[in-house]
């Protein structure tokens, strides 16, 4: 029995920063996402009842150790909700350059849940797919969906109201998300480890999800609108108040380094000279800079120019998960 299904990354515009259950990646907040188009995993599953393990190819070659670890007990969850025993063969393929700064865990684990539902014939609805891939890795959830996707907090203890579901469609608003590759010098706090010391340590934690709701409100609003400005505006200050939080985890931590602040500088001069861009950052140095389609290129020459930038990907809102014949 054999699937083969393709995911897209995310970017979140507001951020999904600290978790309420470590098991079964519950967050304490809502998070909003764009999926795009240019980054993506694709993935294949075969369950054989002759196999007496688990094997997880990535990019052509098999992993063990940790890596197969995790695939396998994702599976496990699969196989438990599919009622099925057998082991099988993962086949995934990163489009998502390590360069280009995405965690490919968000495309991965929502390419992984869409392929091995597929191949046990196990029909699952969307929402349904989303509480899988987020099992995974919690952006994961996001990118079950094209376009503009909010996943939902839930407030059960077992999670079957946590779940992403669709905005809008891809085709609803065209942005320019610019992924900007900075020299990355330190080694970086995982995700991961950044959100638990920080939902343990930090005092600024509570500021953060005190001013979610608002945030929230206000992107869904922007995007049902398409009011560019005022969806930038939410954006950018929402990534700066998830960074502020690690300034006061035990110990502090920051992701940026001069290079994202140059970025970060270079954004906010274009719009004093009128260009309207904005930015967002997750758990590492780079930057991802939001424009209108219209403007891209003179943003993306106007960073360029700086000396610390070493590649500019840009991407446009992408599609939900696809299932191929192959
Ligand atoms: O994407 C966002 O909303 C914001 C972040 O990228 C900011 F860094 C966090 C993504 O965390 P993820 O890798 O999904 O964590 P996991 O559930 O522990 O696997």
């Amino acid at each position: 029995m054999k699937a083969t299904a393709r995911a897209h990354t995310n970017i979140a515009l507001i951020k999904y920063w600290g978790k309420r259950d470590e098991q079964l990646f519950l967050p304490m907040n809502n998070s909003i996402s764009i999926t795009l188009d240019r980054f993506y995993t694709t993935t294949s599953v075969t369950f054989r009842d002759d196999l007496q393990a688990d094997v997880f190819v990535l990019d052509g070659k098999e992993l063990g150790g940790d890596e197969l670890g995790k695939i396998s007990r994702f599976l496990d969850l699969v196989r438990r909700t599919a009622n099925y025993r057998g082991f099988a063969i993962v086949d995934s393929l990163n489009d998502v350059p390590t360069a280009a700064g995405f965690a490919s865990s968000a495309s991965g684990f929502a390419a992984l849940a869409a392929a091995s539902t597929k191949a046990l014939g196990f029909d699952i609805s969307n929402e349904g797919l989303s509480i899988l891939a987020r099992q995974g890795s919690g952006s994961a959830s996001r990118s079950i969906y094209g376009g503009y996707a909010e996943w939902h907090k839930g407030v059960r203890q077992d999670g079957t109201d946590s779940f992403a579901t669709q905005i809008m469609p891809e085709s609803f608003w065209d942005l320019s998300v610019l992924s900007v590759m900075v020299e990355a010098k330190q080694k970086k706090v995982l995700s991961r480890e950044g959100m638990r010391r920080t939902v343990e340590t930090s005092p600024f934690y509570t500021g953060w999800l005190d001013s979610l709701e608002s945030d929230l409100s206000s992107a869904r609003e922007a995007i049902h609108t398409q009011d560019f400005e005022r969806l930038g505006t939410v954006l950018e200050r929402n990534a700066m108040k998830m960074h502020a939080t690690t300034l006061g985890a035990q110990p502090p931590f920051l992701y940026w380094t001069g290079a994202t602040i140059d970025v970060m500088q270079a954004v906010q001069e274009m719009r004093e000279n009128g260009i309207l861009a904005y930015f967002t950052i997750d758990a590492g140095p780079n930057v991802k800079v939001i424009c209108q389609p219209a403007d891209e290129d003179v943003v993306k020459m106007r960073l360029l120019q700086l000396e610390c930038v070493r590649n500019i990907f840009p991407c446009h809102p992408g599609p939900g998960i696809q299932y191929l014949n192959t």
